[in-house]
């Protein structure tokens, strides 16, 4: 199962994502927003990093206008690595070596078309199991 969430700034991508993730049989939970409406993305940051490190869901897709503030807003969880992708090589890295259960978009950003690559990349990479990239990331949840 994946969380997903967004504010405003990222509501109408959510909608591209939320098509992707239908046509591709992979089920999803929605976390809000569920308008156009001004609200703020620390509530649906927290929203997903909550289901993600509860073990509700396995991953996590946030979207606000940069997807800055939604990111700092996950990292925030314990348990939570949320990463920001503009791009599809970072995905894959970041799932590889940082093992990020979080993935955080930009959609005033990236265009839909590269958001949706990026989705894929994300969620069909696996962490590489590597004993330095797990060594760092136990360094991370010391922290
Ligand atoms: O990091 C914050 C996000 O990019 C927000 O989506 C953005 O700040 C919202 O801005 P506004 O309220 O002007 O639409």
């Amino acid at each position: 199962m994946i969380a997903i969430g967004s504010d405003h700034g990222g509501y109408a991508l959510k909608q591209e994502i939320m098509a992707y993730l239908d046509k591709e049989g992979l089920e999803y939970k929605d976390y809000g927003c569920y308008s156009e409406a001004s609200c703020d993305y620390p509530e649906f940051g927290h929203a997903v990093a909550h289901a993600v490190a509860d073990g509700e869901c396995e991953r996590g897709i946030i979207i606000c206008g940069t997807g800055i503030g939604i990111s700092i807003s996950a990292n925030k969880v314990k348990g939570i690595r949320a990463a920001l992708c503009g791009d599809c090589f970072s995905a894959q890295m970041t799932r590889e070596h940082n093992d990020a259960n979080i993935l955080a978009l930009g959609a005033r950003v990236v265009g839909a078309g590269l958001a949706v690559k990026i989705v894929d990349t994300f969620l069909h990479t696996e962490f590489s199991g590597d004993e330095r990239h797990a060594r760092r990331i136990a360094k991370i949840e010391e922290i």
